[in-house]
């Protein structure tokens, strides 16, 4: 996740305005050279002085980071955290001072610029903090705010929510092979159907309901497919999906030391 902001930074400030730090210094490093960034041995390098810093590593690993940066930190530098789960209040405490910190989950389409975000001012975070860091994310994709009361189930919806995507694409796929086409077409048809539906659902702007009838003939062959999709409770089983994920961030932000 990462590697998709640092790519947005490096289009909205310029590579040589930002730097890297990491626990894999292989990896790291070599992701510093794809970017034209600077690779930073430490994490303290990495901040001093900066006007902003992101954080996104795993949540179990924010509370050791962000203690780390405490002293070191600028006290106006702006706090992006990526971190599911990690509320602004728990960065707050970590840093000990008067931080501007937004909070934002990302989702991995970001990579490629087509990503969604949802950002939430921490306490001491203004309005232009907030735009601060839309223009930084700017580069991948579209940017919302949300109250943080909210985050958790943003994370449910939007922040995990490729993976169903793919587990869907995968799914109609399989669907493809036991209708006897081989993987490679299965897949090429799963893939862009699935593309083509979300760029159709964003560019029409139409309810997806209204957009899954124009599909449907009357006696035709949808209905027929889609009678199957709410006999066997697919509906429900992704209400039930993402309240399991915004339940698990939840959690994420309880378990912290
Ligand atoms: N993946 C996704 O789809 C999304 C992820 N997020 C959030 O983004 C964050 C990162 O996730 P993801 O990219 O998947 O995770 P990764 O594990 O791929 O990346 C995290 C990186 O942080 C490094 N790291 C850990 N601790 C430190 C530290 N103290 N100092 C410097 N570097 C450190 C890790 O190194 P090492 O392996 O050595 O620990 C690792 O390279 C998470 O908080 C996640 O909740 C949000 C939205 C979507
Ligand atoms: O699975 C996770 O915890 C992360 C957060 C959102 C997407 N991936």
């Amino acid at each position: 996740m990462g590697e998709a902001i640092l790519s947005s930074l490096v289009g909205a400030v310029g590579a040589d305005r930002v730097r890297i730090s990491d626990g894999r210094a292989e990896y790291g490093a070599a992701v510093a050279q794809r970017h034209g960034v600077r690779w930073c041995a430490t994490n303290a390098e990495a901040v001093d002085g900066v006007g902003a810093v992101v954080i996104a590593v795993k949540p179990k690993d924010v509370g050791g980071l962000v203690g780390g940066l405490a002293g070191v930190l600028a006290d106006e530098a702006l706090v992006v955290s990526v971190a599911a789960g990690i509320p602004t209040a728990f960065l707050e405490s970590r840093l000990g001072a008067a931080n501007p910190v937004v909070r934002v989950m990302p989702n991995t389409p970001a990579t490629i610029g087509q990503g969604v975000s949802a950002l939430s001012a921490g306490s001491h975070a203004t309005a232009e903090h907030l735009e601060r860091t839309e223009a930084l994310l700017a580069g991948t994709g579209t940017v919302l705010r949300v109250d943080e009361a909210y985050q958790d189930v943003v994370t449910g919806i939007s922040g995990s929510g490729p993976a169903y995507v793919f587990y869907l694409i995968d799914a109609l796929a399989e669907a493809g092979v036991v209708g006897g086409l081989s993987r490679e077409v299965a897949l090429d048809l799963a893939r862009a159907t699935v593309a083509g539906s979300g760029a159709m659902a964003l560019a029409s702007g139409e309810h997806p309901a209204i957009l899954r009838e124009r599909v449907s003939s009357p006696a035709g062959t949808t209905v027929a497919g889609v009678r199957e999709l709410d006999e066997r409770g697919v509906r429900a089983a992704v209400i039930a999906a993402v309240d399991a994920a915004r339940a698990r961030s939840v959690e994420l932000g309880r378990d912290l030391t």
